[in-house]
């Protein structure tokens, strides 16, 4: 008989991992007692200590190594001890991929106890440098970092938020997830607002000046823009560092100011000005151009998002004549990319700005067979059946919602408009396969589902699943 609670709290054990679970957590056992050990590898053998204890698992850090994991390549980060952001950098990739496409598994097959498919996590094409926008914070509370941590100065920090901390900034010189160019404009423009003096905001006491720097740059376009989000609305101040970087990074095609005086600590502005260049720079997926303004949704991994999207267009095999209804669309880019292989697309997405972006990158794209609904889809059938009734009824039905998954009675809704084919694209394999149970019930098969790894070196596993009316 298993003996209860094996362990006690900050108590000693000798482990080994033998996989690593949804999250990110590596999973050790004592006879089946569970314990979940932070940041370890999959093969490790470690001496850990015991941080909390339930009845059915518990929680572990790594003591020591006693042999390490035959997966191991050392991160190439040198802030990856604090920065905690892409966690999966010291697996080689081949490895990673495994992880995560048993991690699917595990949440289908073995919890869910659905019945599918599951295909081989697509790599990315990327590797390092993936990300087309980062979004750095300034703040005057400087993150310690545990090794080579630079000592000075304590209250200038530029970089990234140490974990779960608000008022604590990791002060960084480059991101490995943006490109090199990227990176030495971020340096130089940290080294300028050092020079200049310019005041950075605390958190705590919501006092000074500049709160973010975000830097974005179109994949295929090469333009670069530079929004610098500050709290007061005295842009001039910024004039001696915007004209310190324009000649020297000439793809900096546009810099703008946005305002933002909220205690919330998004990068969006109240306010906008532009510093130089139209405010906006350009990219492509696929066949469609985008114009991407500073607070415009645009997926953060170019490539990544045409793999993507080419899966679902293998996944929706149009023949011209469909109607598509692309649900939760944000700016229409999947609708926008299945266009041309259907006869009318149909988006449906909450966010007002997000519905004018989709409508004007169909206007400068002459996409003249998408239309876009401004709709909280949560109860939006429900409240139009009269607007529902008269759309062209959907062939197929791509949904993208956001991690927490499709709503109760929006699932209801959707079953009941019975579009032959659903594509369920998901950023939470947990919720995806939560709502794919209720459309198994209701009539549906789940005939594939296909990881994507659109953000290499972070837990994060992107998948795409067809569903067809039995
Ligand atoms: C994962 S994004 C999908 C974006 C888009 N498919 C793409 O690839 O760029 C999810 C979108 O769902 C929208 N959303 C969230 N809750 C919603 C709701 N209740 N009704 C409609 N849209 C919602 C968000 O604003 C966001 O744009």
């Amino acid at each position: 008989m298993n003996t209860p609670h094996p362990v006690k709290k900050n108590s000693i054990h000798e482990v080994t991992i033998e996989s690593i679970a949804f999250g990110g957590k590596g999973i050790a056992r004592l006879n089946d007692y569970v314990i979940f050990v932070r940041n370890s590898l999959p093969g490790q053998s470690l001496r850990v200590k015991i941080i909390k204890r339930k009845s059915h698992y518990a929680e572990a850090i790594i003591e020591e190594i006693l042999k390490e994991s035959p997966h191991y390549t050392p991160p190439p980060c040198p802030y990856f001890s604090d920065c905690g952001g892409c966690s999966f950098q010291n697996l080689d990739y081949t490895t990673q991929c495994q992880i995560k496409e048993q991690q699917i598994r595990d949440v289908f097959v073995h919890l869910g106890k659905l019945s599918t498919t599951i295909l081989p996590v697509k790599g990315a094409p990327v590797l390092w440098g993936y990300r087309n926008k980062m979004e750095f914070s300034a703040g005057t509370e400087r993150w310690f970092m545990k090794e080579n941590d630079p000592g000075t100065p304590r209250d200038f920090a530029l970089g990234l938020h140490a974990p779960r901390r608000f008022d604590k900034i990791l002060d960084i010189e480059s991101c490995l997830l943006q490109d090199d160019e990227s990176n030495a404009l971020f340096q130089e423009i940290r080294k300028e607002v050092k020079k200049e003096g310019l005041s950075l905001y605390n958190a705590r006491t919501h006092e000074g000046y500049l709160r973010n720097v975000v830097i974005r740059k179109g994949y295929h376009t090469g333009e670069m823009m530079v929004n610098f989000v500050t709290r007061d609305d005295t842009p001039e101040q910024l004039t001696p560092v915007v004209e310190h970087i324009l000649p020297r990074f000439p793809s900096v095609t546009t810099v703008v100011n946005n305002i933002n005086d909220s205690l919330g600590m998004t990068a969006f502005g109240q306010k906008e000005w532009r510093l130089h260049g139209p405010g906006i720079i350009h990219d492509r997926i696929g066949p469609i151009q985008y114009e991407i303004s500073a607070n415009s949704f645009f997926q953060t991994n170019t490539s990544g998002a045409e793999q993507l999207y080419s899966l679902v267009e293998d996944f929706a095999e149009l023949t011209g004549h469909e109607t598509v209804w692309d649900l939760y669309c944000g700016t229409g880019s999947i609708a926008l990319y299945l266009s041309q292989k259907a006869n009318e697309v149909l988006g449906f997405e909450m966010i007002r700005d997000a519905i004018q972006n989709a409508r004007q990158n169909a206007e400068k794209n002459h996409i003249s067979n998408c239309h876009f609904f401004e709709a909280n889809l949560d109860k939006f059938f429900q409240k139009n059946p009269d607007l529902i009734q008269s759309l062209p009824a959907p062939d197929l039905a791509v949904v993208d919602p956001p991690r927490a998954g499709l709503h109760p009675d929006f699932i209801q809704q959707l079953i009941h408009l019975a579009p032959p084919k659903i594509i369920y694209v998901s950023c939470n394999p947990a919720t995806q396969a939560r709502d794919s149970a209720l459309l198994v019930e209701s009539g549906y098969s789940l005939d594939k589902i296909q990881p994507v790894d659109m953000f290499p070196h972070t837990p994060h596993i992107e998948s795409v699943a067809l569903l067809t009316k039995t």
